[in-house]
């Protein structure tokens, strides 16, 4: 008798939550697939990770730029139109990250791109003279050198074979981001792997994993499975990496008796270790930045500031493998800028003159956005580009879809650089590095970055198809399941 009674209570508890996830979903002025009981829209993600980008292309076909899914109650709306994007990304009130940001938690806890309200203000504000372009302009020797060890280690491998360009170019791109905005140096190009680079894909894969299959979500079941202890392991190395750069720096400091901004004139503007010295010496309200906020500012910069350029610049080359007309056409440019002297490092005017390389590079990041999706959660009711959306609801803003959508591109697929010769008719229409208040902090650093590497390449190398095409996945950044793969044969 009690069975038959706790049965038909269990019966009606779903009843009305499906009632009130049904009534919920229809508050939300755009279509989608009908929500089943409990699990909302779940069962449709339990795809492979490769298929995912894939399956959401499937359901804007089917119901159009903006469309509404339930991950269990939570919902979700996935937009492919800049006129959904643009009114949320340039909006000063809608900042706050989604839903899915905060299985970034444990790794990045609320450094900048987590972060949201005061704290995210407050550091974007004081972190950004870090990025001008005064200090950029001091990080090109180390560039150049971590591009030529780079260089040297593909001639090794430019025998006609497929190389995966993925794992060698993370090494450099991480080498960049420590020696430049950290202001020290750990030379993880001398090997040929890094654990920091395992241990952030480990990370990117278990937090995408999360974001895709909902039924990892809840931390109650999470923490139960095996996946725990290995992000348990990768937390350990990543966080362990970063406490050594912030101890090297330290030291640096210390030695030199820089106790604070206002003891050491250089620092500031000028200085060319601004970043993590602004973060050790600074002083806000009065305090010195705690030990784990900045722990938390070095993990979050030390990941985007590595894997989004090592993404631009592999899928660049791979895009570049199938062009070869435009691969003369960037090394025609060089020829002008560098006269008769090819074999020397660019100086940070000539990357400015370097203007068919910039097209080719805004090119090849349409096509293959390294970030290729983000995810704002709505804080308040609101109409965004005509879209009801209820407050609690993530909206991801489909990136890769926006950038190939063939009403803003004329044959979307195909590689044109000339495109961006003309202005967009919307500065929306390509949003690589976001847009709005919130656009990414290391633009002009990427772009500088991108800039040396793939002209570096194109100088020293004809670059020709593999032959094996990407499985593009999205985990955090543009990845590929069976690496990106090109195959080099030296100029001269
Ligand atoms: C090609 C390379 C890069 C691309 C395509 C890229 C793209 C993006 C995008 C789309 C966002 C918005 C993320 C969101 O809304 O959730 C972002 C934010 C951010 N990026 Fe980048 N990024 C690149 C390189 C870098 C580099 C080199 C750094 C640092 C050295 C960096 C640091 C950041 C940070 C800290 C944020 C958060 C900013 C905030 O919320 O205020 N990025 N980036």
């Amino acid at each position: 008798m009690i069975v038959i009674f706790l049965s038909v209570v269990l019966v009606l508890i779903i009843l009305v939550n499906w009632f009130k996830l049904i009534n919920e979903s229809n508050k939300i002025s755009a279509r989608g697939p009908f929500p089943l009981p409990i699990l909302g829209n779940a069962h449709l993600f339990m795809v492979d990770a490769s298929e995912f980008l894939n399956l959401i292309y499937k359901f804007s076909i089917k119901y159009g730029d903006a469309f509404r899914v339930h991950f269990f109650s939570r919902p979700h709306v996935i937009v492919n139109h800049p006129k959904y994007a643009e009114p949320i990304l340039s909006s000063n009130e809608l900042l706050t990250k989604g839903q899915s940001y905060r299985f970034l938690d444990s790794w990045l806890g609320q450094g900048l791109l987590t972060s949201t309200g005061n704290r995210w203000r407050t550091h974007r504000k004081f972190l950004t003279p870090a990025f001008h372009f005064n200090i950029l302009q001091n990080f090109l020797p180390a560039f150049c050198k971590n591009q030529r060890i780079l260089t040297e280690k593909l001639r090794k491998r430019a025998d006609g074979k497929p190389i995966n360009l993925f794992p060698l170019v993370a090494l450099a791109a991480l080498d960049n981001v420590i020696e430049s905005i950290m202001g020290v140096s750990l030379d993880v190009q001398k090997n040929e792997e890094s654990d920091y680079v395992q241990s952030t894909d480990m990370m990117a894969n278990i937090v995408s994993s999360r974001v895709q299959i909902p039924f990892l979500a809840p931390n109650m079941v999470f923490n139960m499975l095996p996946l725990k202890k290995q992000q348990d392991k990768a937390l350990e190395i990543l966080h362990g990496q970063t406490r050594k750069v912030i101890q090297m720096r330290r030291d640096e400091l210390n030695k030199a008796n820089i106790t604070s901004l206002a003891t050491h004139s250089d620092i500031g503007i000028k200085n060319k270790y601004a970043f993590l010295d602004l973060l050790l010496l600074s002083e806000i309200n009065g305090e010195k930045i705690d030990e784990e906020s900045v722990r938390e500012e070095v993990d979050t910069f030390m990941f985007e500031g590595h894997d989004t350029t090592t993404s631009g610049i592999v899928y660049t080359l791979f895009v570049l493998s199938k062009h070869r007309d435009v691969q003369e056409k960037i090394y025609e440019e060089l020829k002008t800028i560098y006269g008769d002297n090819m074999d020397r490092d660019p100086t940070y005017q000539e990357l400015q003159q370097m203007k068919y390389l910039e097209l080719v590079l805004k090119e090849s990041m349409r096509l293959y956005p390294p970030v290729p999706l983000i995810e704002r959660l709505m804080v308040k009711d609101c109409d965004v580009g005509g879209l009801k959306l209820v407050k609690g609801t993530s909206v991801l803003i489909n990136i890769l879809q926006i950038q190939r959508h063939p009403e803003l591109y004329e044959n979307p697929l195909e590689l044109r650089p000339e495109r961006f010769e003309v202005p967009l008719s919307s500065p929306f229409n390509w949003i690589a590095f976001s847009a709005g208040p919130r656009n990414c902090i290391g633009q002009k650093f990427a772009m500088m970055e991108l800039k040396i590497a793939i002209s570096e390449i194109v100088k020293n190398f004809i670059i020709l198809p593999s032959g094996i095409e990407p499985k593009s996945t999205a985990v955090l950044v543009l990845k590929s399941q069976n690496g990106v793969h090109v195959k080099l044969r030296p100029r001269n």
